[in-house]
């Protein structure tokens, strides 16, 4: 991977490329494993929601006929998706459409007025908190501005869900933080608190912590808005590197269809509280719907680049 100094372009990433290929060797190893296991989880997770499905494929996470409404206004009416588990799902749309409530319904921050919601294969449409925390061990969500805690390191902001969890000693611990750190290309941040970090490196700082949980599937708001197109870049490949080599399902907001087309296997565009198109990228460019032809041609507009 050629990168000098002064070079305009971003430094890309191969999904092919080992997630610990350029990781500093006292921390490989370890990273080794723990990356192992986490793709060990994601496929535990695919068989136990193929299992639960009763069948050998079906949807990892899933929008049934899902309504929502505030009061009287409607964001969410009768939406369908889905992504199979080791799949990316992008969620494109205007400002406003519903986009973030649909991955609020999905974490269970918000509850649906009616319809099923299908999370990790199970139906979570009426869970608890309780149940809830059960499923967001196993489904986390990035937020735009990383949600990290603002009172401690970063360091100890992506420690947190391996104290959590246990089992690991002190040093095995550092080096997997110092490892994830590395990896969403913000090395050396350990000590920083979040209030020093720019908005990119918190949200790339929100992906190392989201990893370290071991999750089976990341739910990302926005991951590319705000942040300058390196960083924009970096967050792309890593989540693409992500797919290829854990086979973590993703769910991703975005406006930018030119990282949908990198990156989803499907797409979902949200309009007046339908899903208007739910498909693949390429099949929504060839659409003649005026709708996603407006879309799609103020979104090149758009675009700085
Ligand atoms: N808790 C809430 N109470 C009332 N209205 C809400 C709530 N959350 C969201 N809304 C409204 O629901 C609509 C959809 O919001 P949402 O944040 O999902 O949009 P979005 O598609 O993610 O937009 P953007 O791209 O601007 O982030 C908006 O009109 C918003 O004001």
């Amino acid at each position: 991977m050629a990168h000098t100094p002064d070079s305009h372009e971003a430094p890309r990433h191969d999904a092919e490329e080992p997630l610990v290929a350029e990781l500093t060797p006292d921390v490989a190893p370890t990273m080794e494993a723990f990356l192992g296991e986490v793709a060990e989880h994601v496929e535990e997770g695919a068989q136990e929601a193929k299992a639960q499905a009763g069948s050998v494929v079906g949807p990892y996470i899933a929008f049934q006929h899902v309504h929502k409404s505030f009061g009287e206004f409607v964001v969410l009416d009768d939406v369908n998706f889905f992504v199979n588990a080791g799949e990316t799902l992008c969620i494109l749309g205007r400002s406003g459409v519903g986009k973030s409530v649909s991955l609020q319904i999905l974490m269970g921050f918000l509850k649906p007025d009616s319809g099923t919601v299908l999370v990790a294969g199970q139906d979570i449409a009426g869970f608890n908190e309780r149940q809830m925390q059960e499923v967001r061990r196993k489904v986390t969500m990035v937020f735009q501005n990383g949600a990290l805690f603002d009172s401690i390191t970063v360091g100890e902001n992506v420690a947190f869900p391996l104290r959590e969890r246990g089992g690991m000693s002190e040093e095995e611990m550092l080096q997997v933080v110092k490892g994830l750190l590395e990896m969403v290309g913000v090395a050396g941040m350990e000590d920083k608190l979040p209030s020093d970090l720019s908005t990119g490196m918190k949200r790339s700082v929100a992906i190392a912590r989201a990893l370290a949980a071991q999750p089976t599937a990341v739910l990302y708001d926005e991951p590319t808005t705000m942040v300058d197109p390196l960083m924009g870049q970096l967050l792309g490949d890593l989540i693409q590197r992500l797919k290829q080599q854990l086979h973590l399902t993703s769910i991703v907001v975005t406006h930018d269809t030119r990282f949908a087309e990198n990156l989803a296997d499907r797409v979902v565009f949200l309009h007046e509280g339908r899903a208007r198109f739910f498909g693949t990228m390429a099949e929504m460019r060839a659409s003649e719907d005026p709708i996603l032809r407006e879309f799609l041609a103020l979104d090149e507009l758009v675009l700085p680049y």
